[in-house]
């Protein structure tokens, strides 16, 4: 039998081409001769003389009647989007504004119509040739194949490819043929096949959508926060077991419900109420969370928002087992703003400045006489500033042989020299990373160290001993020191750039003696804490000895002032008297106070050995031992010079008081001299 013929005639080529392509996807080839033309090929393509002619569009009918025979008959196709490239707009978020771009705006508007019915709802804009604006917010376009009239601040196209005849058109074309039911069969089965083959494609996203809902189920599962997402109907979109367990819903199916009426009452109230992106501390069921709330942003369209919470009794433990964890390394900064004690203009002065420095990442300078509490005062400040969550790390250069400090601060690579550990070793700086370094006693660091310490300051990174890569280190830096860095700067003594990076922001700590307001105050705590230690009743300063107090110079400032309570909780019953006071006194010795523990000499003189100082130990306790008598600080530094021994009255402070912790040494206060206890001079004799 013949064939029928079948000729399509379009406007332009790609509505042509989709159109003869989709007649393959159907199997039409199989029913029909197919044939298309565009209007500009009937000049020279003629048409076969008994085909049907299938216009795209009424339009054109005037255009291509020269080119017909008289009686052939011409069906207008309606058009609709193919089906098989849908698939990528399935994709958007429902509700979502998208651009549908078209040749003009009736077409424009009728493929919005088609999408719509396919049940796709996405709120659409027409956009065709001569509009010039479009909605702002809008990120994605669809297109039946028109990509080139998209505007180019879109971002994303989706081409659905140029509409196909649609499914009444074709029974039109098998009518007019006179085909039998058994045909119009064929042709459905031949339309469902299609729908079938993008139903196949959809399951496969579902199960894949399905996989990957079962993969985030568990991942949420873990987080330790509760979480829930809701969505912008109030449903509940996400939770998690966290979630169910604090709202008692355990067992309960919560997803998809409404918010307000699956959650207890007064905690949908909480959360409703809750300001977005801000940590905030509310009660529920008489328990203290912690409570987060964050929109749901997509492509820049709201999807609801998300709340994360947890009990912050959990996140105390946390805070408890990582301080646990930081201290056990040493890194902690014990101290804040409030164990500062004072209450005079002067400390009210410098603590609101360093309080205000805080907040800064800018490099400090504490400045002040020794004891003043320059140490304490780094703590509160790293304890105030956005880094107290990471590393407080101190590095005091007077009590680090010179030897040692290098390779400690830096650290150093595996095999660096003679007895480097295995692994190598992290220096200070870089375990201070996010933190702060507190670099104490800086007046003290030699032209070496004050060298390298400028490259640190300056460059932001690290080389370690032996070691050829540079390590970036993110660290806030507070210096202090008792010395006057202009007038060593002036003599040459310290390095004028490394000063000027460290006098960024300066702070002066005034002397105990020029905020004499304070002592009553400080000696009321240190009595309170002292005589807690001790486990005795507090005692109380009789008047004459409290002016005795305000009276006195405090060359060791506060440092001083806790020693004296602390020898007075030692020997006085219940008040003071002028008499007691050691700075009143002629003798000026204190009296050994009870209660210490002496060590192995052997272990004494490892500890000196892993200090690196155990030479320098030699030496003062050999001077101190030759005087005879009492002698100062002076002295003794005079004393090591003769036998080429260069030591900073600091570094000699800080080697006397390690000496005094350990018994070997009696050493006085102010201008009185110091003495070797029976246990130095074995310990002497030991080491010698
Ligand atoms: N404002 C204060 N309130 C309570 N205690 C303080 C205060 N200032 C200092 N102290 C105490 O005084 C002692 C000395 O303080 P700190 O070690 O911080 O002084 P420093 O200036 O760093 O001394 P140095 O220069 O000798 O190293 C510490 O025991 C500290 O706890």
């Amino acid at each position: 039998m013949e064939r029928n013929t079948i000729t399509f005639i379009t406007l332009n080529d790609h509505t042509l081409q989709a159109i003869i392509d989709n007649c393959y996807e159907l199997g039409m080839m199989e029913e029909f001769n197919v044939e298309g033309r565009t209007i500009s090929q009937l000049a020279y393509l003629p048409i076969a003389d008994r085909s049907l002619i299938i216009v795209s569009g009424e339009i054109i009918i005037p255009a291509i009647k020269p080119y017909l025979h008289e009686n052939c008959k011409i069906i207008v196709a309606q058009r609709t989007i193919n089906y098989t490239n849908i698939r990528e707009m399935l994709e958007i978020p429902r509700g979502m504004k998208v651009l549908l771009v078209n040749d003009g705006r009736e077409r424009a508007l009728d493929t919005i119509a088609r999408i719509k019915e396919l049940g796709i709802e996405l709120d659409f804009h027409p956009f065709y040739p001569g509009q010039t604006t479009y909605p702002q917010e809008i990120t994605i376009a669809v297109t039946p194949g028109e990509a080139k009239l998209v505007p180019p601040t879109i971002h994303k196209v989706i081409d659905i490819g140029s509409r196909v005849i649609d499914f009444a058109t074709w029974i039109e074309i098998f009518d007019h043929f006179k085909y039998g039911i058994l045909d119009l069969r064929r042709l459905i089965s031949r339309y469902v096949h299609s729908v079938v083959y993008i139903t196949k494609e959809l399951s496969d996203e579902i199960q894949k959508a399905n996989l990957l809902r079962n993969h985030l189920g568990a991942i949420v599962d873990r987080i330790e926060d509760g979480v829930l997402a809701i969505d912008e109907e109030d449903k509940i979109r996400i939770t998690n077991q966290k979630a169910l367990e604090i709202l008692h819903l355990q067992g309960r199916k919560i997803i998809h419900q409404q918010a307000e009426i699956s959650i207890p009452a007064h905690f949908y109230q909480i959360i409703c109420q809750l300001p977005y992106e801000k940590e905030e501390v509310m009660n529920w069921e008489s328990q203290t969370f912690f409570f987060r709330k964050t929109n749901i942003l997509i492509d820049g369209r709201n999807f609801g928002y998300l709340i994360l919470f947890r009990r912050a009794s959990e996140i105390n433990k946390l805070e408890h087992d990582y301080r646990r964890k930081q201290s056990s390394k040493g890194l902690v900064a014990k101290y804040t703003f409030s164990d500062l004690t004072g209450i005079s203009a002067a400390f009210t002065k410098f603590t609101g400045i360093a309080r205000n420095m805080a907040r800064s990442s800018s490099t400090i300078l504490l400045l002040g006489e020794t004891g003043t509490g320059k140490e304490l005062l780094a703590q509160a400040i790293h304890n105030a500033s956005a880094r107290r969550w990471e590393p407080f790390v101190g590095v005091n250069f007077a009590a680090i042989s010179e030897s040692l400090l290098e390779s400690e601060l830096f650290g150093y690579e595996e095999g660096a020299f003679t007895g480097a550990k295995k692994g190598g070793h992290i220096g200070l700086f870089e375990q201070a990373h996010k933190g702060t370094i507190f670099l104490d006693e800086i007046g003290d660091a030699s032209a070496v160290i004050q060298n390298r310490l400028l490259r640190v300051l300056q460059e932001r990174e690290i080389m370690k001993v032996g070691g050829n890569r540079v390590i970036p280190v993110d660290i806030r830096v507070v210096a202090a020191t008792n010395r006057n860095l202009d007038d060593m700067v002036q003599a040459g003594l310290f390095r004028a750039d490394l000063y000027y990076r460290l006098n960024v922001l300066p702070v002066y700590i005034p002397a105990l003696r020029d905020r004499k307001d304070d002592i009553p105050l400080l000696v009321q705590e240190f009595i309170k804490k002292i005589c807690n230690e001790l486990k005795r009743p507090n005692f109380r300063f009789s008047r004459e000895a409290m002016d005795n107090m305000l009276d006195y110079r405090w060359p060791g400032n506060i440092r001083e002032l806790e020693n004296i309570i602390q020898y007075l909780a030692h020997v006085v019953e219940d008040i003071v008297v002028p008499e007691h006071l050691v700075f009143n006194r002629q003798d000026k010795v204190y009296q050994e106070i009870p209660g210490s523990k002496g060590l192995e000499l052997e272990a004494v003189y490892q500890s000196y050995v892993g200090k690196g100082f155990i030479q320098e130990v030699k030496l003062i306790l050999q001077t101190i031992q030759q005087a005879k008598s009492a002698v100062g600080r002076n002295y003794v530094i005079g004393q090591l010079k003769t036998v080429g021994w260069d030591m900073t009255e600091q570094k000699l402070r800080y080697r006397m008081q390690l000496l005094k912790q350990d018994k070997l040494l009696e050493v006085g206060r102010g201008r009185q001299g110091s003495t070797l206890t029976p246990k130095g001079a074995e310990f002497l004799s030991y080491i010698k």
